[in-house]
This record gives structure tokens, sequence and C-alpha cells, in this order.
């Protein structure tokens, strides 16, 4: 049995789909990862072979101002979950990001270079990666730009503002891979299928900035709207985000024969899927 924790959130859901009668998803009315009590009631009930930890707390912005909460989540919420595993003898699977990195070097990151977060969510998301080491079965997967059909993101955000304007500014200067939930789960899948541990990155393959992303998303959808190139600077959101933050994969596709499709590719699938 797989257990799929944070099963009603963006990525969870789709993993949940993905995995079928084979998981058992819970969520924060059936665990609450903050607490070990919770943690270890849950586990040792269900006795999973793999925990596959898609629940955090994700507001970039709000983490800054809420940096309890966020460790707790993001930080100790992890370590509780390798203590829980490794004293069943489960695998555990934590979902991590590109903002543990700085962002300033500039082309592609491998998984064993070193990490520099500028947010407190990029740090959150540290302290939860040296957490899931109490479990030496486990496997981090690192990934970035997330956008599904069960949750808020950019796409869906563009997507929202299209129907109240005519004009956008977006940013033109932080650079990533937009990366579909659907391809994460799949390469989530891959990598407990071929048992793999350590650091992984998983992203849709290709890179943009925001504002050619926000291009991408409208000229799929043949909507008209014009989007202006603004600076982070300017944009003056409260978390610092890394300017140059594209994820290497290579390791992905050596270790599992999973290849991520182009991220252009993805969106199109995704947009022609929402509109069933
Ligand atoms: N979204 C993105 O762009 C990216 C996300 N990631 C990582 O991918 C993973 C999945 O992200 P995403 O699908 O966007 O996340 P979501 O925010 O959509 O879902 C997270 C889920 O976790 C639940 N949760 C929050 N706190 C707890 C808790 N204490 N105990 C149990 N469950 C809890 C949430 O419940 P509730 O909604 O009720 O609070 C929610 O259902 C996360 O690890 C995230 O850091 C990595 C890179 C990019
Ligand atoms: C809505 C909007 C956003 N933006 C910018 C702000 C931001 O830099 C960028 C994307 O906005 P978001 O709020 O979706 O970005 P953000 O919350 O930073 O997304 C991150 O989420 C976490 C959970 C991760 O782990 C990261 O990989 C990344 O996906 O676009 C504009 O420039 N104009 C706009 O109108």
């Amino acid at each position: 049995m797989i257990l799929i924790v944070g099963a009603k959130g963006m990525l969870g859901q789709d993993l949940m789909a993905l995995f079928g009668p084979g998981a058992r998803g819970v969520d924060l009315e059936d665990i609450d990862i903050t607490s070990l009590e919770s943690v270890q009631k849950v586990l040792f009930t269900i006795r999973p072979r793999v925990v596959i930890n898609a629940a955090a707390y994700t507001d970039v912005d709000g983490c800054e101002t809420n940096q309890e909460p966020a460790m707790q989540v993001n930080g100790e919420g992890v370590a509780h979950l390798a203590l829980a595993t490794s004293e069943i003898g489960a695998k555990l699977v934590q979902v991590s990001t590109d903002y543990v990195f700085d962002g300033g070097k500039g082309s592609p990151y491998l998984e064993d270079e070193p990490t520099a977060p500028l947010s407190v969510y990029g740090e959150s998301k540290l302290a939860g990666e040296m957490n899931a080491r109490f479990n030496p079965d486990h496997v981090i997967v690192r990934t970035q730009w997330l956008y599904g059909i069960n949750g808020k993101n950019f796409v869906e955000t563009m997507l929202r503002l299209a129907t109240e304007k005519r004009e956008l500014a977006v940013v033109d200067d932080q650079i990533g891979s937009p990366t579909w939930t659907v391809d994460l789960a799949l390469a989530i899948k891959a990598l407990v299928e071929k048992d793999c541990r350590g650091i992984y990155h998983a992203a849709n393959a290709g890179f943009c900035s925001w504002n050619e992303f926000a291009r991408a998303i409208f000229a799929e959808s043949g909507l008209d709207v014009t989007v202006n190139p603004m600076s982070t600077k300017d944009l003056g959101r409260p978390a610092p985000r890394p300017l140059y933050s594209t994820l290497d994969c290579g390791k992905l596709t050596r270790d599992t024969g999973f290849q991520p499709q182009p991220w252009r590719e993805a969106l199109k699938h995704y947009l022609k899927l929402r509109r069933l």
C-alpha cells in the first residue's frame, strides 16, 4: 500500500488518480504532520510500504510572516514522517522545491550542488530535505513552478485575470520550468517503481520566464491579452525568489528511463484536458 499525505492538495489529487486503488490518501482531517503522535497513529495503523509526502505550507509570501507554522509543516512535519516511516520499514518520498537554490548559478542545477535558500519557504523546505534523511530509505524529489487541475496556480491565475483585464504585467527576469503535476506524479511513480534513493530533480523539459509562460498560456488558449514585461524588484513581493532556478533532470531519466515532456507540450495537454 502506498500512502499519499496531502492527498487533497494540487499534486496529491493527481498522485491519487495515478496510483489508483494501490494508494490511500490522507489530508489534514486525518493526519496533522506537525504532530509526531498523529503521524505515528496513522502510519502504525495503515502500515504502508511507501509514504509520499505532498503536504506542505506552499504560500511563498505567507511563509515570510508565518515562519513558525511554515517551519512546523515543511520542516518538523517531515522529521515526523521520516521517523515513523523508518519505524515501520517504509520508504519516504519527500517533495521539495527549486526555491532551496538562490538562482545565481546561471545554468541548470544538479542534485548535489550547494543549496542557499533566499526565502523562509525555501529554508523550511530545505529543513524538510535534511529531516527526510532520518529515514535512510528516502527520496527527495525537487520540482518547480507546478500547475494542475486541482489547485491554485499560475495558469489558473492568468486565465482568471484574462476574464478581468486585456493587459497584464508579468515578471520577465525569473527563469524556470513550468511543470504539470501529472508529469511530476509520473516521475514520482517511476522513482518508486525503481526503488530509487537520494535526491532527484523532476520538471518538464526546457525553460522560460514567467512572462513567456503567461504569453504561452494566452496563445494556447486563443486569448488576446497583452503581457508587458516587469522586473521582480518592481513587483515587490515579500518573499525573494531565485532568478534562475532551472533543474537538471538527467539523473531522473538515467535512473528510471522516464523523460518528462517539454513544458509547452505539457501546457497544451493541460489546457485541452481542462476544456473537456
Ligand atoms: N505549488 C508549486 O508550485 C510547487 C510545489 N512544490 C512542492 O510540491 C508539494 C505539493 O505542492 P502543492 O500540491 O502545490 O500543495 P498544496 O498547497 O496544493 O497542498 C498541500 C496539502 O497539504 C495539506 N496540509 C497542510 N498542512 C498540513 C499538515 N500539517 N498536515 C497534513 N496536511 C497538511 C493542505 O491542506 P489545507 O489545504 O487544508 O491546508 C493541502 O491539502 C509540496 O511539498 C510543495 O512544497 C514544489 C515546487 C513547486
Ligand atoms: C499573478 C502575477 C504573478 N506575477 C509573478 C509573481 C511571481 O514571481 C511569479 C509566479 O507567481 P506565483 O505566485 O505563482 O509564484 P510562486 O508562489 O513564487 O511559485 C512558487 O511556488 C512554490 C510553492 C514553489 O515551490 C516554486 O517552485 C514556485 O512554483 O509571477 C507577476 O509578475 N504578475 C502577475 O500578475
